[in-house]
């Protein structure tokens, strides 16, 4: 296993060992981290018979919740968690984060938001003093199609920077999210940024469904090293 990979299981499994107990309902991220996450949660559940319930906040997380034979929930039927765990694309030392790397935010902050716990879960490449230090991606902005080239004018125009429309890797086009929208990445320019405002003009403008902009959401990042060991980040 690479020292990436070494880093991601640790803060894993740290998280499900310190924050999962019998009877939770957890949220389950997306990405790469979270599938070691998972792994751990059924290893808990086979060891010490636990009784979970997994909310995914995308369609891989529920794969996985289905792929580990874990308990899949919905918001629906249970709309409070105990916590989420979710990664990161990067996070600063204010612990303002960039998510949707890999197009899964929307579900993800409305998962998110149905909790008090949200619980960070990154190697140790994603911790940054200031966003855009390290993914240089930008910020993910999912739209609704149809407003995808004023919604790219209108963000240019307000903040500067260029918005992107995310092209698809094995098909012709632009990737579709799982709730069947565009996504803009928005390389932003550099300067100090109050996130949170960057996030509400954002999330106003007609069209945008949501940022991947996380801001006073998560209370932990546990930051996996390549040791083996993890490194706690606590919301002050
Ligand atoms: O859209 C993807 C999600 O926001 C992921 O949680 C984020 O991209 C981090 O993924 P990974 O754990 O693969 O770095």
């Amino acid at each position: 296993m690479g020292s990436l990979d070494i880093a991601k299981k640790a803060a894993a499994f740290k998280a499900v060992d310190e924050y999962v107990k019998d009877n939770d309902i957890i949220g389950i991220g997306s990405g790469s981290t979270i599938i070691y996450a998972v792994e751990r949660l059924a290893e808990r559940v086979e060891k010490e018979h636990l009784r979970l319930v997994c909310v995914p906040t995308s369609f891989q997380a529920k794969q996985l919740i289905r792929q580990y034979k874990l308990t899949l929930g919905e918001l629906d039927t249970h709309p409070e968690l105990n916590c989420v765990i979710d990664g990161a694309d990067e996070v600063d030392s204010n612990m303002n984060i960039i998510k949707g790397g890999g197009g899964c935010l929307t579900q993800e902050k409305i998962v998110a938001s149905c909790t008090e716990r949200l619980i960070i879960i990154a190697d140790y490449t994603k911790k940054v003093s200031y966003l855009g230090e390290q993914y240089t991606k930008g910020v993910p902005v999912e739209v609704i199609p149809l407003a995808w080239v004023p919604v790219r004018k209108k963000i240019e125009k307000l903040l500067g920077g260029q918005a992107d429309l995310r092209m698809a890797k094995m098909k012709a086009g632009p990737v579709i999210t799982d709730n069947g929208n565009f996504i803009l990445d928005w390389k932003f320019p550099p300067s100090e940024y109050n996130w949170q405002e960057v996030n509400e003009k954002l999330t106003m403008i007609p069209g945008v469904v949501e940022t991947g902009l996380f801001v006073n959401m998560a209370i932990q990042v546990l930051y996996g090293l390549s040791d083996g060991s993890v490194q706690r980040h606590i919301q002050d």
